[in-house]
């Protein structure tokens, strides 16, 4: 990260290359035409100065035939420039705007592709990470921001003007050559100055960027209606709004600074190419008052000078300067990024298994498993040793923050383990490859995703990579999960979309959405995948939903192996085995009966919960189902 804020202090020719290479990701005609058009644009004022100077000399000299005869072409000519200069504006505009659009949108896409190529998530908690993939995924938030396509074209308009600059000295050398440092050297001042200005804009706001993504989020809670209800209901919308106005203001107070600062220095340009232009314009029009040189030529002298102040002063340094954060943080991403990828020896490419072929059931070990997570100092596993037999039904409990869904994110390859390791089958799962082990493993999390997809599409999600929809297994999972009810009553059935943000969708309750996240885990289950995670599946339904699903569940037993995390113990005791998660390690295992007369940890948890549900009057009657809360009967 050093390396890149460095690189802010200035433009060199690498990322003025670099900009330029971004240009054929608009697609080859579309840049061939930005090209063309920069081109002509560049060498416009030139060729403006010497149809000008065409015209006047026609019309100063004396001549035989009739003025319009003499003048026309000549007029012709002029015509033709101003007609030229016209449409390549017309042109220009959409043109460009197209370009930005598919060069921006190939940076978005690539900047999605890698981070989703990457396949543990710690890499992607990291706040460095986090601050370049905003500022690297070319989406501006705000008017400071410049995207790679702005910098590419203010860049390209650059090089084409070097053209029309050599174009307009050559029109000054034909009078006098010293003429041209006279007004191209206070215009490359002025150009450095904004160059200088726009770095230092550039480094204030990019300064300023994790204040930016504070007030991001404290401005979805104000617009967004998931995020919204807290805020409304606890009517704390007014400092929310303070909140995202004080990030504001510190991420734009410095940046303002230096805008204020630039204006006052406004004047030193002003005199700096008024000076120059100004000599020049002296010279020439003491040359054609003394008549040592024509109107015409003075005229087309006058006109090429202020186009050697346009092609060295007329392009957006700013455009150049500002996109370049975002590209230095392109590299750094992919950098960072690739170092994770590297470190799976098949990220991405393992073979699905056939469908409908039953997979053996996998034997997982943690030996000696410790894990901390990235930029903390506390470990939250310890040394830890589990098993997880074929076919078994595995539960663990544990109080709080003991680390049982660490245990889980650990076991599907989201986090690797900062010491030990996870086996399947005797092999290390990082050096067999993670993704193969993903075709094994599938996993309900506590806080899942909600697709704006079908309900078919959402269940056969994570298995039908490539394959055909199994609808007569759809069928079966969705009423393993209990869903066919909700499914019956849907207008489109399956296909009916889980949203109602598109057409004919339909929105969920919490829990029916938890039962299609089951039934997607059954679903990859039945094809092929042999370990069922389960961190809380259940606790958004009631009590009779869950016992039907754990009925269906139990059936099954052996087909598949299970490990459910729970708080709920009517659930849990019903496992082969249960483990319990304390200070990072397995402080008991066993049967539940086993647990129980072993007068233990699980053994007082389970004594308290069943106190206080045949104490308490259970909202929902289940007056036998103890559940491992924190705050009563967690572990201690
Ligand atoms: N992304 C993260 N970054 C840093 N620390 C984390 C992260 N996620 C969890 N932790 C910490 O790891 C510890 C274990 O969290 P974990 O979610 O695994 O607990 P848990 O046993 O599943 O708890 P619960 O029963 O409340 O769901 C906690 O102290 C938590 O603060």
């Amino acid at each position: 990260m050093r390396a890149f804020q460095h690189r802010e202090n200035r433009v060199t020719l690498r990322d003025r290359a670099r900009l330029l290479a971004l240009l054929p990701t608009a697609g080859g005609p579309l840049a061939t035409a930005v090209v063309a058009l920069e081109l002509l644009s560049g060498v416009l004022p030139a060729l403006s100065a010497l149809s000008l100077a065409w015209v006047i000399s026609r019309v100063s000299e004396p001549t035989d035939v009739g003025l319009l005869t003499a003048v026309g072409p000549a007029l012709l000519g002029y015509a033709g420039v101003l007609v030229l200069s016209q449409a390549l504006e017309a042109l220009s505009t959409p043109l460009q705007y197209f370009a930005k659009a598919r060069i921006d949108g190939r940076r978005r896409t690539d900047v999605l592709r890698v981070t989703a190529a990457c396949q543990t998530i710690e890499v992607l908690e990291e706040p460095e990470v986090r601050e370049l993939v905003r500022l690297a995924k070319a989406e501006p938030g705000n008017w400071t921001e410049r995207t790679p396509g702005d910098g590419c074209l203010a860049q390209t308009r650059m090089c084409a003007e070097a053209l029309g600059l050599i174009a307009s000295c050559g029109i000054l050398a034909t009078f006098a050559w010293w003429l041209i440092p006279v007004v191209a050297i206070p215009s490359a001042i002025v150009q450095a100055l904004w160059s200088r200005h726009g770095v230092e804009f550039m480094r204030q706001w990019r300064r300023g960027i994790r204040e930016g993504m504070h007030a991001d989020v404290w401005s979805k809670m104000l617009i967004e209606p998931s995020l919204g209800k807290e805020v409304r209901i606890f009517g704390f919308a007014r400092l929310a709004a303070d909140r995202m106005r004080h990030h504001v203001l510190r991420m734009f107070e410095p940046v303002w600074a230096v805008g204020a600062r630039n204006l006052r220095e406004q004047w030193v340009k002003f005199w700096l190419v008024g000076g120059g232009l100004g000599v020049c314009f002296v010279v020439v029009a003491r040359a054609a008052s003394q008549e040592s040189i024509s109107v015409s030529l003075a005229s087309a002298l006058l006109m090429a000078a202020w186009g050697v102040y346009q092609s060295i002063a007329g392009y957006d340094a700013r455009a150049i300067v500002g996109a370049l954060p975002g590209e230095h943080a392109w590299t750094a991403l992919r950098q960072r990024l690739s170092t994770t990828r590297a470190d799976d020896p098949d990220s991405g490419s393992a073979s699905p298994v056939p469908a409908g072929e039953p997979a053996a059931l996998p034997a997982v070990r943690f030996e000696g498993v410790g894990f901390r997570y990235p930029g903390t100092s506390a470990s939250v596993l310890d040394a830890l040793d589990l098993e997880i037999r074929p076919g078994e039904l595995l539960a663990i409990v544990g109080a709080n923050g003991a680390g049982k869904s660490t245990l889980i994110k650990l076991l599907s390859g989201l986090y690797r383990p900062t010491s030990g390791r996870i086996t399947v089958d005797g092999t290390d799962v990082w050096h067999a490859g993670i993704a193969r082990w993903r075709q094994r493993i599938t996993v309900v999390f506590q806080e899942f995703a909600r697709y704006h997809l079908s309900m078919a599409a959402n269940i056969s999600l994570t298995a039908d990579t490539g394959r055909q929809r199994d609808r007569a297994a759809l069928a079966e999972v969705v009423e393993q999960a209990g869903l066919s009810d909700v499914v019956a009553r849907m207008p489109n059935g399956l296909d009916t979309p889980l949203t109602r943000a598109r057409e004919g969708g339909v929105e969920l309750s919490g829990g029916q959405w938890q039962q299609v996240i089951l039934a997607r885990a059954l679903y990859a289950v039945r094809t092929g995948a042999g370990l069922l995670v389960l961190d809380e599946p259940t606790a958004h339904l009631d009590v009779r939903s869950e016992a039907e699903i754990f009925g269906r569940l139990a059936r099954r037993k052996g087909d598949f192996s299970v490990v459910l995390i729970s708080h709920r113990l009517s659930t849990v005791r019903a496992a082969d085995r249960i483990v319990l998660l304390d200070g990072g390690r397995i402080s008991e295992c066993g049967s539940h009966d086993e647990l129980i007369a072993r007068g233990g940890q699980y053994a007082r948890m389970f004594a308290l919960q069943a106190e206080r549900f045949s104490t308490d009057s259970d909202w929902r009657g289940a007056r036998d189902e103890p559940r491992a809360d924190s705050s009563e009967g967690a572990v201690q």
